[in-house]
């Protein structure tokens, strides 16, 4: 059984408050997009393991007990007892990218083990398990857009759709640990809050929708910043830092022309419509 578990974007992000347990407090809205992995399980009938995981595409750095799709395989197992599984995954979302692609691999292996075991599990219950593999997890079960609070998840559905603006990512070959940005931040609220701006007319965004990271991030790596201002001068409606970086994605009308751009040789760069 196969799926393609897709990345996501931030559409505004801003840290409200430092909580006692270290986490921060955000709210942020989260937006699929179309770039994807692909992940099949298949039942596993040689030696005596209960899984199995072979990976291609762009290389997950440790164990492969520690990839979330095997740490979302355990989680079940200890549950259901599962069958064993011979697992194929197929990186092409870039990790570190502030894409959320560890998380969508993690939740779509907790639907795709729902369905070929035919667990018979409730979208809130597999949010709940998302949820103890990694803060923006649970987001990708709905994976509809999705306005997020809490440590981002706490969710509620938005109504917002930006299908046929064409979307230009860019990941350059720069790693911004999330740890790290976290620590550099000082909390604070904006002054509207994200949930009404995000209702605006996609214009207006960039006079007033934010992601918080891109003050801490931008002065440590000018050539993140420089991406975001190529993205204004080829013509971005809106264009943002995702996540606490690196990468940096562009939002154009649907009959924008974009041009071919030399981010440079390590650069991840992706050019598609939006779906939903
Ligand atoms: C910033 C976002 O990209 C927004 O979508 C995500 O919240 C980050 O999620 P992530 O990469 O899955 O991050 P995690 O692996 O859960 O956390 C990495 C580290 O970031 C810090 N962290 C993370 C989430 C949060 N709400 N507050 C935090 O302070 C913690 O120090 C944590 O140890
Ligand atoms: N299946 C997986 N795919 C990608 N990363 C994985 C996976 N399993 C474990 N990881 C680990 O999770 C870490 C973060 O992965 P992910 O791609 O979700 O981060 P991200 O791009 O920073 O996303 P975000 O910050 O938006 O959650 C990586 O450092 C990687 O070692």
């Amino acid at each position: 059984m196969l799926t393609f578990p897709n990345g996501k974007i931030n559409l505004g992000l801003n840290i409200t408050e430092k909580r006692p347990d270290g986490y921060h407090n955000l709210e942020t809205v989260f937006y699929p997009i179309p770039i994807e992995d692909a992940l099949e399980i298949n039942l596993l009938h040689e030696g005596s393991r209960k899984y199995c995981l072979h990976q291609a595409g762009i290389e997950i750095a440790g164990e492969a007990e520690n990839n979330l799709v095997v740490k979302a395989y355990k989680l079940l197992d200890e549950l259901f007892d599962l069958p064993p599984v011979d697992i194929h995954l197929f990186k092409h979302i870039p990790s570190g990218a502030g894409l959320g692609g560890g998380s969508a691999d993690a939740a779509f292996m907790l639907k795709l083990l729902n369905e070929k075991f035919n667990l018979g599990l409730s979208i809130e219950s597999m949010e709940d398990y998302a949820s103890r593999l990694g803060a923006d997890c649970a987001f990708f079960i709905r994976n509809a857009p999705t306005y997020a609070e809490g440590i981002g998840n706490v969710f509620s559905p938005i109504s917002l759709s930006l299908k046929g603006y064409q979307l230009w990512l860019v990941k350059p070959d720069i790693f911004v640990s999330t740890r790290d940005a976290f620590s550099q931040i000082k909390p604070h609220r904006p002054e509207r809050p994200l949930k009404e701006t995000i209702q605006l007319p996609v214009e207006e965004w960039r006079n007033c929708m934010v992601n918080d990271f891109e003050e801490s991030v931008f002065p440590q790596f000018p050539a993140i910043r420089e991406i975001k201002e190529e993205m204004y001068r080829q013509g971005a409606v809106y264009a943002s830092m995702s996540g606490s970086g690196s990468s940096v994605y562009g939002i154009f009308k649907p009959n924008a022309s974009l041009p071919d751009i030399d981010f440079g040789k390590e650069a991840f760069v992706y050019k598609g419509k939006l779906v939903v």
